[in-house]
Order: structure tokens, then sequence, then C-alpha cells
């Protein structure tokens, strides 16, 4: 027996195909209009061009479009569930004066390189919410896949085969990524002719390599871990992370058993159509046998807080075409585990009353916070470790605290002490953004009007981001005398300061302007009453006291020991000390 040919029986290689015109198309793409791709469009030309979407050769026109809306199959009748559309706007099609046989250069908006030609065969506009209720069951922005149709898609679907010119460079994982042809040869090197793939975008543990190896049993096959890598639901592990634990993972197989291959999708989260896409995919890279789960690509809850799909919704669709697909589903229930036999089961086959473990996600996410441990049943310490260094616990994350108050508010003496006291303990580096540091070396060119100090407050907020996704301690001193300035600079910390969301900490130095002006030994607000400077904070500008500070301290009132000391203790109860 030989491998699984690919769906519609060729594999659509189309730089294969075009390798004898290379050159030429090369010189034509420089000379022609382009569009510039977006991510998700990358993610489907580099598989159109290797032929992971096989039979296509394109994206799709109008006629292809909606009979796959509509029927899941392309207007030739070969099944094909999931819509492949190029999405341009009005004013690029004015631009690129795009009609029927125009050719484009499709460009990796990433380094400008040109990577296909495509000749317009139809241009149509789409009805978004029928696509949405017809390809994804609800016209429900609660859905990933909803929301980005009627946010990111342009207006206009643009289709027309495509001639290939070079594929997407990548630089991470570069060895672990493979195309169908090279799966095929290395399918083949090994003798490998009963392949059952694995779809997954989570990390694995015990469990996915119990439920694999079970397959690969059941089946006398084979095991291909094919992950995706290209776009997967927000707020998944990145696939840096995921790939250490694959790679992790594989090397806990029988010798020789198992495989681990990287696949550049832009998964869509389509449940049932998707399963059914999937396996189309892995049929085209060569297995014959494919895994679908409980909830396959499920994108969770409905805005009425109920799942998109059944649980086994997508296992019914892939059983109904399984004659057209020709790779034969291998159907699983969620595994657990049995701590008295120390084996896992699928849930179907554990007699009632058993007792049985499990750990949720967002179980492991807290134990990964807290630092908790996390049991060998349910994990692999290589895995678990890579999974520490990515997600490290409170204990040895960065976190940033913004010191707000007026001139001579005694937040920098704070800040200070602070310093010191973080410096006593190993483990974190400490970043010291004095208000007047930021001023001089990040600022230099910007004034006090209200739109220049929100830009300084900016910066503070992109620099002590950077920092504390790096690890570090950073204290910030910046008047920050504008609520939505403080907001926006805590909206971005929190967002871009650390892998599962950064610390951020506001502390209002509440010292009342007449103690901060009665101890101005600098003569900074004699000046700003003499009207020497203009739009002084707490002078003739304001001061928006912060209702949503974490923490007040008033040095009229308090030493700075004794501010220092409650911010250190807001810091151990956040569990970051
Ligand atoms: N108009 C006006 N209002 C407030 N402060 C002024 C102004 N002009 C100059 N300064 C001096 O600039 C320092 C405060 O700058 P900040 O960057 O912290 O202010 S802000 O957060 O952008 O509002 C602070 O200096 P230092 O006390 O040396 O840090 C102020 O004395």
């Amino acid at each position: 027996m030989s491998l699984n040919p690919p769906h519609g029986g060729v594999l659509k290689d189309l730089h294969a195909r075009d390798a004898p015109i290379r050159a030429q198309l090369l010189a034509e793409s420089e000379q022609i209009p382009d569009i510039r791709l977006t991510e998700r469009q990358l993610c489907d030309l580099e598989l159109i061009m290797n032929g992971g979407f096989s039979p296509l050769e394109g994206f799709m026109g109008k006629e292809d479009y909606e009979s796959c809306v509509e029927t899941l199959r392309l207007a030739d009748g070969s099944l094909f569930p999931m819509p492949i559309t190029l999405d341009v706007s009005q004013a690029q099609i004015e631009a690129l004066k795009l009609a029927q046989g125009v050719r484009v250069t499709l460009r990796d908006a990433r380094d400008e390189s040109p990577l296909a030609i495509l000749t317009v065969s139809s241009i149509y506009q789409p009805n978004k919410s029928n696509e949405a209720e017809k390809v994804f069951g609800a016209d429900d922005k609660a859905h990933p896949a909803v929301t980005y149709l009627h946010s990111s898609v342009k207006d206009f679907y643009v289709g027309g085969t495509v001639q290939a010119v070079n594929a997407p460079e990548h630089y991470d994982y570069v060895e672990l990524r493979y195309t169908p042809r090279e799966l095929r040869a290395y399918f083949e090197k090994l003798s490998w002719n009963r392949v059952v793939a694995f779809q997954t975008r989570n990390p694995m543990h015990r469990a996915h390599r119990e439920l694999t190896v079970r397959a690969a049993r059941q089946q006398r096959a084979n095991v291909l871990v094919h992950p995706v890598v290209g776009l997967t639901k927000p707020g998944d592990v990145d696939h840096f992370t995921r790939v250490r634990v694959y790679e992790a993972i594989i090397r806990t197989y029988p010798k020789g058993m198992a495989a681990l291959a990287l696949l550049p999708l832009a998964m869509r989260m389509g449940g049932p159509r998707e399963a059914v896409w999937h396996a189309i995919i892995r049929k085209n890279f060569g297995a014959t046998h494919f895994i679908v789960g409980r909830d396959h690509a499920g994108p969770g809850k409905n805005s009425q807080g109920k799942d998109f799909y059944g649980p086994y919704d997508a296992q019914e669709l892939v059983t109904q075409f399984k004659d057209e697909l020709a790779i034969e589903m291998v159907p699983f229930q969620a595994m657990s585990y049995i701590p008295e036999q120390d084996i896992y089961q699928p849930v179907d086959e554990i007699p009632k009353g058993t007792v049985t473990a499990d750990i949720s996600g967002t179980e492991l996410r807290r134990r990964l916070k807290t630092g908790a441990p996390i049991p060998d049943w349910f994990s692999y310490e290589q895995v678990v470790k890579v999974l520490r260094e990515s997600y490290p616990p409170k204990a040895s994350q960065g976190f940033t605290i913004l010191l707000s108050g007026y001139v001579n508010s005694g937040a920098n003496a704070i800040a200070k002490a602070l310093e010191s006291q973080f410096q006593q303990q190993a483990g974190r580096s400490t970043s010291l953004l004095l208000g007047d540091t930021i001023r001089s070396e990040l600022s230099a060119e910007l004034g006090f009007a209200p739109e220049e100090r929100h830009r300084n407050l900016q910066r503070v907020a992109f620099v002590a981001a950077e920092l504390s996704r790096a690890g570090a301690a950073v204290i910030a001193t910046p008047i920050a005398p504008y609520d939505a300035s403080r907001k926006s600079a805590k909206a971005h910390i929190i967002q871009n300061g650390g892998a599962g969301g950064g610390n951020f900490f506001l502390v209002h130095v509440a010292t009342p302007l007449e103690y901060c002006e009665k101890t101005d030994r600098r003569g900074v607000y004699a000046r700003a009453r003499a009207g020497e400077i203009k739009g002084f904070t707490g002078i003739d500008d304001k001061y928006e006291v912060p209702e949503d500070a974490d923490l007040v301290v008033d040095l009229s009132k308090q030493t700075v020991r004794s501010a220092a000391h409650m911010i250190i203790l807001l810091l151990e109860s956040a569990g970051l000390l």
C-alpha cells in the first residue's frame, strides 16, 4: 500500500509546476501592480502554492465561493468546505484597476518579496452575514472568525488562479516546516504507509500522547503530530512556546513511532466544517488517518453563553463525507486519568463510579501562575519546564509601578527607596524611570501641553512594558496628571508587559499641593506662581485625582520608608515578591 493520494487525485504543487517559468514570472512580478497580503492571506497562499489546499490553484472565484458557502463544494462538485478568498477594498480595485484578466503580484508584507502572480477571474462582493451564518453557523461576533469577517475582511473578494514565484520565508523552526511534497517524501523514506495525523493548537500533555498512541495502535499506523503554527484562536499559547512543547513530547514516543511537522494554517475555528477541511489538508500531506476529538476546532461560547457547536458535530460531519474524503477519521472522546490504575482512558470507556482526575486549562494556568506543582500524571517534566519558562510564576514576572502625583510630591524619593529594597533581592533587575530622566532622555522635544504630556506618558508605558516583559521591576515617576492618559498607559502595559498579561500598579502619591509647594526648595512653584512657567500642574493646569489607584500614599502624613513599605506589601500580596 502506498500513501494516500491528495484530495482530487493530484497534488497541486504550484512551485513545482511553475518552476520552468519562474524567472519569467519573477521579472513580470516587478512590472505589474501588487497587493500586500494580510497575515491570513499569507497563510492561505502558502498552502495554496504548496498543495496543502489541493485541489485549489488560487483564491476562490465567485462561483466556487458561492458553491462552497452553500454546499461545502466547489462549483465542479468537489468537496471543499472552507471559503479561501482574497479580500480587497474598493480603493484597491480602483487604484490597481482590477478587472477580469488583470495580473497582480501578491507580496509578502513582511519583506515585500513577490510570492505569486494572480490572474483575476472575478471580483465580487460577498454577503458577509450569509457567509457567517452558513460557514460558521451564526452571524455572532462572539465567534472569532465572524468578528474577523466583519471587522478585518475588506468588502470585495478577488478570485483567480495563482502562479508561484516564491514560498514565504520563515526564520523560525525551519527544519520542522514540511510542504506536502516533503512530508510525503519523508513518509516514503521511512516506509510509513499508514499515518494518523493529529491536529492541535494547544500545548500537548500526557493525555494527548496517550490518545495518539492509542490511535496508532488501533490503526497499526505511525503518528504525525501536525500542529498549527499559522493563526490560531486569539489568546492561545504562542507557537514558539508550543513548538518547544511538541519537541519535548515527541521524544516521549517509542522511537520511530511519531514525527512532528508544523502547519502554517490560518485556522477559522469553524468546528464541523473546519474538521472536514483539516481532514482534506492532512490527506494532502499524505496522512491516511485523521484524529477528530471532542469539539474539534471549536470557538467556545456564543453570545448567549452556549457552545457554537455540539461536542461531536465535527465527527458527524466528517463521517457524512467519509467516502469522498478518503482519509479515515479516528474519532476520539476526551481522555481522563484513572489514578488507581495509573492509566488514561477515553471517557466513554470508563465504568461509572471510577475515580478519575483531570486538570482543566484554567487550573493549569493557575498552577503556572502560582508556581504550584503540576503532577507527572498530567504532563512531562520537560513540557512543564517549557511552559514555566514562557509563563514564569508571579514571583519571577516583571511589573510596573507608576507613582503619580504633583511635582515635589516625594514620588522620586519613594522610587529610590523602592529601588534599593528591590536590589536587595536577587533575581530581578530594577529600572527607575524618573520623570526628569524620561523628559531629558526620551521626551526632550516635548513641552507640557496636554497632548505632549499624553505622549510623554505613552512613551513611559512603552518602555515600561518592554522592560517588564523582560522580567524587570519598573518604577516610573512622571506627574501623569490626566486620567485618560494613565488609563491608556495601563492598558498598554497590561497588554504588552508579559506573556499572561503585564503587572501594573498605579500608586497615587497624594501629598497635598500646599505641602509640595511649601517644601519645594528648588523654587519651581514660586516660578510658576510668578508666571515664569506656564501651565504648571496644580497652579494653572489640572491634576485629575485617580479614582482607580491601587494604593494611595501621602508624604505629608507618612515617611518615605512607610510609603515604600506599603508598596512592598501590595506587591507581596499580588504574589510578585
Ligand atoms: N508646565 C509644567 N507642569 C508641570 N511640570 C513642569 C512644567 N514645566 C516644567 N515642569 C517640570 O517637568 C517635570 C515634570 O514632568 P513630567 O514629565 O513628570 O510631567 S507630565 O507627566 O508629562 O505631566 C518636573 O521637573 P522635576 O521636578 O525636576 O521632575 C517639573 O518641574
